[in-house]
């Protein structure tokens, strides 16, 4: 089979805790899902369903006193495949994958950026430190890094690069300092990119400009993406296939459209409803999801959506649906469409 046809990521039935004095939080509790390569794949869901600790998993970046417990994270490397999981956080290996081959572009980009050295400095370091990426054969000099960052600015559309790279994170705006942030991302011809609201922080014009940035990146690079929202409007912009998360678990999958048009889990249907522009023809008052969010000490037995779930039936407060094929391409855990259950 071709290395085209298989998953550069593979995540199995990852679960992460977080050790409380109030209690045991399973932020992940059984997720599983694949990237392929040059695939935009958009995760979505609620705050705090588990999303940003999913993809902190994947880079081994987990805080105390959270901790992997249990799953598998397959990355194909031109090597082999390797299990992150079993590989040390702070190992050379590790190290090596984590900003060379899989990159991450955060929330916040200001805590990202050192304030006391230039953006551009910070870049010519991450491209020296992973050198190897760029010129197989031997190291790279300071001025050719140097260059290769002022090309990498000029790429993600930062004006007057020989200049800008001699300015510090705090002197940019947040749409620059977003956009220098995607070129640092880039600085190690990452083969995925983890983008965790990449565009939260910044005003709406600017948010849509770079979004048409990374897809241009995603088409020139062929660079493989996992996109995070809560915003589904933005899924529909981004990805091409689509995971919905709700409590730390995959509700449902599928390719974007299949998703938008034929949703097959109550809380997908449930979240498109809560945009008006995508769902229904007259803009009434926001439908929302009835009931709270559980707090994460207190999590429902069953489907975690059970209690909030129109469709609720007997044995969804029993035991928790299985990951099953719903149709021709989708995915959902639901015991709607199949009776197959997991252990909790
Ligand atoms: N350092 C931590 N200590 C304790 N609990 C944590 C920690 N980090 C995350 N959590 C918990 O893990 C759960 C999942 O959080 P996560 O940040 O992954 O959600 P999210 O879907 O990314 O939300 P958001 O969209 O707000 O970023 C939440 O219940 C959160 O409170």
């Amino acid at each position: 089979m071709s290395t085209e046809a298989q998953p550069l990521l593979s995540v199995r039935d990852l679960r992460v805790s977080f050790v409380l004095d109030e209690g045991l939080v399973r932020a992940v509790d059984g997720t599983s899902f694949d990237v392929m390569p040059g695939q935009v794949l958009g995760v979505v869901g609620e705050s705090g369903c588990g999303k940003s600790v999913t993809m902190r998993a994947i880079l081994q970046l987990i805080d105390r006193p959270g901790r992997i417990t249990k799953g598998e994270i397959h990355f194909r490397r031109d090597s082999g495949v390797v299990d992150l999981v079993q590989l040390s956080p702070r190992g050379g290996e590790m190290r090596d994958i984590r900003g060379g081959e899989i990159a991450l572009i955060p929330q916040e980009p200001m805590a990202a950026f050192s304030p006391v050295h230039t953006v551009g400095d910070q870049i010519v370091e991450a491209i020296l430190l992973h050198s190897h990426r760029w010129q197989p054969d031997r190291k790279l000099s300071r001025s050719e890094a140097r260059d290769i960052t002022v090309g990498l600015f000029r790429d993600v559309g930062i004006s007057m690069p020989e200049q800008r790279i001699y300015t510090y994170s705090w002197q940019l705006s947040g749409g620059l300092r977003q956009r220098a942030m995607i070129a640092m991302a880039l600085s190690c011809k990452p083969r995925l990119l983890i983008a965790d609201e990449p565009t939260t922080a910044i005003d709406v014009t600017t948010q849509a400009q770079v979004l048409a940035l990374l897809r241009d990146l995603q088409a020139r690079y062929n660079t493989a993406i996992i996109f995070i929202t809560h915003d589904l409007g933005v899924i529909a912009q981004m990805a091409s296939y689509v995971v919905v998360m709700y409590l730390g678990r995959v509700m449902e999958e599928g390719p974007v459209d299949d998703i938008f048009h034929a949703p097959k889990h109550p809380y997908t249907r449930a979240l498109l409803r809560s945009i008006p522009s995508l769902y229904g023809q007259t803009r009434v008052a926001l439908p929302v999801i009835s009931g709270a969010l559980p707090h994460p000490f207190n999590r429902p037995p069953g489907c975690p959506f059970h209690p909030r779930c129109p469709d609720v039936m007997e044995r969804c407060s029993v035991a928790v649906p299985r990951l099953m094929p719903v149709g021709t391409s989708q995915l959902a855990s639901c015991f709607l469409h199949h009776e197959e259950a997991e252990q909790a």
